[in-house]
């Protein structure tokens, strides 16, 4: 008898995989023995049923070999333990639909290896005469704040440009980012071959894929699965403490999946047997700190973050919107049976299900439903992953996570004043969606927006906005609710939020780190971290050593961080005091005609070094130290945690940044990130925009340390294109309520370092997050045209100069 095509067909699927016939031949007699001799979900999505089963009974052959030497009592034990059977190599699971996207992204390193030098000759031409123009220019802001320095300036104004997306050249550095899996490395360093010596994550804020990574090698498959499952084990007991337990459970629950539904990053399926699988794909790529934290701890920050962000009631609780899917689930499926059943359909009889042992018939399955949430199951992932991130319904969601929010359910519709966020109404018409393109811009329909507020559209006529229930009659504003901005990049979500007008949310990419452009020159390499510059022999916590590490050398033997995970006062207070009062404060004075602000401004008529502060830095543990990536010394790497929410700010600032929470004094809320360039490759890309680049940032922290940098080496960061939450942040005159600090991570050239920003006082939830650009609105020469400051500081240098200017 000639061989079933079918069978032929399934073979061959899987064979892809690399799994052999005899393996396949069994798993596929028992699941068409499951599902009655009915093809169709074995073959759906790709034979994935079929593959997963496979999968699961090789996971479980793995854990019966590594309990093998536990009921090995004999003498043999120790042989056991040493020998132990070849384990099969472990397979690969298929990808899941939403994942092929991701899977397919073609990275060749090969035009990578090729490499420019730090030392690259000038290009004096980069800075034309006529640069100068200060109302074409937009500002640069020193990272240092040499801006306050007598009456001059550290602004840069400058022709703005605008590169819709950066474009590779052959052996250019830098990824188009819808091809580069979220948070992984786009970078591979130039000069250096990298050396991934110790073997350890893939380095922090700015990543590198070394070539022959396994993180290129079927990235997605490799995605790990946060995996909560309804319990219904047999001794009825949930796991309510989240306690992670081990894979090697996890065949036990694993059944043939019947129907299956993705929402993003969730993934939910049901069994034959009346289980639901719900997959919550973590991605903490990029995070070099990550461990798993305890479920529980991660249900109680979700639901906290829901109250906060959607005014949910405080009654919320994810475990009861898991018991609602499942009394769902169960509803469903009982009117469903009282519904005549299609013939060819796989769904559960009351038959099959007591033909099969270990199954449950209708009354168990809501035994099952009236037990607790049960945590039974967490796949510990391979490869690092990104934040839990819960998304919403799929019919207001786009693929990337972004949405409007429609957990009505949930929403506490209350009166509130003007200065506390609505409640987020949905939208009414799907045709309201805020739809980010296919690069994953955010973009909005028919909008776009500058990082400063330029070219803001309005939502048309047509668009009809759910009025939010608190707001009395005829006082109506439009709410426009992007859920997470950050599209799961980052550890938190971050909604935007706007109840002021009908500006839309202007068109970025969010990365949650720095993306280096082309010819700016970051070496990453462990190879170049000495032992002198980092802790090999800590272990654990370094700060909870009697005797300081080596990176607290920086910060003079002492942490820079306390066991809360605030910034030491004393280091704060300076950092603070550099900002507001930079005289007092050592300042390193570039040399004639070598000043890149200067010359920036003008090359013929250039004005003296008008100072650069020697910045504080900290400096924090990385992955070549011997301390875990929980260390009290690891904080600005491992990303954002508090509640922060974008806004539109009622004043005209247009979009800023708020707490959602109280933050205490000295705490870290965010890094300024985005595109790593020179400041020649600033200059070009502004001379080609017609568009406005907003505030720059120079990283000029270590000026005075070295040598005095060219335009081509020195570095600044440009969130206008690429960025993160900072890209958002207002600036306030002064007493702004963040400080930013140089913190080294990776690498100890100070050339490059991460921009962080910590709270220089507590700041209450719902307060606007600021920063003091170091904006000097007093300048004559070099006005700054940029904006109007706004800020309401009692200590605004707009203020003041525009009462000089009415008296004179
Ligand atoms: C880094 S962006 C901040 C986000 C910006 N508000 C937006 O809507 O994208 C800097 C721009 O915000 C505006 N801005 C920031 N601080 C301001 C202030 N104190 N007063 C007025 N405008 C301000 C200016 O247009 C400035 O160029």
């Amino acid at each position: 008898m000639p061989p079933d095509p079918r069978v032929v067909k399934a073979f061959r699927a899987v064979k892809e995989l690399g799994i052999a016939e005899d393996v396949v031949k069994p798993v596929l007699k028992d699941l068409l023995r499951v599902y009655e001799r009915n093809w169709q979900p074995i073959e759906e999505d790709n034979y994935r049923v079929l593959a997963d089963a496979i999968f699961d009974r090789d996971d479980s052959r793995k854990v019966d070999q590594i309990k093998k030497p536990e009921i090995n009592n004999d003498n043999n034990v120790a042989e056991d333990v040493r020998k132990p059977e070849e384990p099969r190599k472990p397979l690969k699971r298929l990808r899941l639909k939403y994942q092929d996207q991701a899977g397919s992204c073609n990275v060749d390193l090969q035009g990578y290896s090729g490499g420019s030098s730090s030392k690259r000759p000038r290009n004096d031409n980069c800075v034309p005469p006529g640069a100068s123009d200060p109302q074409e220019h937009p500002e640069t802001i020193s990272s240092s704040k040499g801006k306050q320095h007598g009456s001059s300036q550290s602004l840069v104004l400058r022709e703005s440009s605008y590169l819709k997306e950066p474009k590779p050249e052959p052996g250019l550095d830098i990824y188009p980012l819808k091809e580069v899996p979220s948070g992984v490395a786009l970078i591979k360093p130039k000069d250096e071959p990298f050396t991934d010596d110790l073997n350890h994550d893939p380095p922090g804020p700015i990543t590198v894929i070394p070539q022959d990574s396994p993180i290129l090698d079927g990235l997605a498959e490799k995605s790990n699965q946060l995996q909560i499952q309804e319990s219904q084990s047999g001794n009825g007991k949930s796991r309510g403490d989240g306690i992670l337990t081990s894979s090697g459970d996890r065949s036990d629950h694993h059944l043939p999946r019947v129907s299956q539904v993705s929402h993003g990053s969730v993934d939910i399926a049901s069994s034959s047997i009346g289980d639901i699988q719900i997959a919550i794909k973590c991605n903490y790529t990029g995070r070099p700190g990550f461990q798993p934290p305890d479920l529980t701890s991660v249900l109680k920050l979700v639901e906290d973050k829901c109250r906060r962000a959607h005014n949910i009631d405080s009654s919320f609780s994810v475990a009861e919107m898991m018991r609602d899917i499942c009394n769902s689930y169960v509803e469903l499926g009982s009117e469903s049976v009282s519904q005549p059943q299609e013939q060819d359909s796989p769904k559960d009889s009351v038959e099959s299900q007591e033909a099969l042992p270990g199954k449950v018939n209708g009354e168990t399955v809501n035994a099952c439903v009236s037990t607790d949430l049960a945590i039974l199951d967490v796949v510990i992932p391979e490869v690092l992953m990104d934040p839990l991130h819960l998304d919403v319904p799929s019919d207001l969601v786009q693929s990337d996570g972004i949405g409007v929010v429609s957990c009505d359910r949930y929403l506490n519709r209350q009166v509130q004043d003007d200065d506390v966020p609505r409640d987020t109404s949905p939208l009414k018409s799907p045709s309201n969606l805020v739809h980010p393109d296919q690069n994953g811009l955010i973009n909005s329909l028919g909008g776009n927006e500058n990082m400063n507020g330029q070219e803001h559209n309005d939502i048309t006529s047509e668009t009809t906005i759910g009025e939010p229930a608190h707001v009395p009659a005829g006082t109506a504003k439009p709410t426009i609710d992007v859920v997470d901005i950050t599209k799961g990049e980052e550890m938190v979500v971050i909604a935007l939020v706007n109840e002021v007008d009908s500006t839309l949310p202007p068109s970025f990419s969010y990365i949650p780190q720095n993306l280096i452009f082309q010819k700016a020159y970051v070496n990453v390499s462990l190879a170049r971290i000495g032992d002198a510059d980092c802790c090999p022999d800590c272990s654990g916590d370094c700060l909870s050593s009697k005797i300081p590490c080596a990176c607290a050398q920086e910060t003079g033997g002492e942490y820079a961080y306390t066991s809360e995970g605030l910034v030491r006062e004393s280091i704060l207070e300076e950092c603070i005091s550099m900002n507001r009062d930079p005289k007092k404060h050592r300042q390193f004075y570039c040399k004639d005609k070598e000043c890149p602000i200067e010359r920036s401004k003008s090359d013929d008529m250039m004005e003296p070094c008008k100072g650069h502060l020697v910045g504080k830095f900290i400096k924090e543990c990385w992955i070549k130290c011997g301390c875990d990536r929980q260390c009290g010394n690891r904080l600005v790497q491992r990303g954002i945690t508090r509640s922060l929410q974008v806004f539109m700010t009622p004043k005209g600032k247009g979009w800023g940044l708020r707490t959602l929470e109280d933050i205490p004094k000295g705490a870290f809320v965010c890094e300024y990130v985005g595109e790593i360039l020179t400041n020649a490759e600033l200059y070009e890309r502004n001379m080609k925009s017609t568009l406005k680049h907003a505030c720059p940032v120079l990283l000029d922290a270590d000026w005075g340390s070295e040598k005095v940098l060219k335009d081509e080496e020195a570095l600044c960061l440009d969130a206008t294109t690429f960025g993160n939450v900072a890209r958002f942040i207002n600036h306030r005159c002064f007493d702004s309520n963040m400080v930013e600090i140089p913190v080294e991570v990776e690498t100890p050239d100070r050339n490059y370092y991460h921009l962080a920003f910590f709270t220089t006082r507590d700041v209450a939830a719902m307060e606007e997050l600021t920063w003091d650009y170091g904006i000097d609105f007093d300048d004559q020469e070099h006005p700054v045209k940029a904006f109007q400051c706004l800020c309401g500081s009692k200590f605004c240098r707009n203020i003041k100069r525009t009462r000089r200017r009415r008296i004179r």
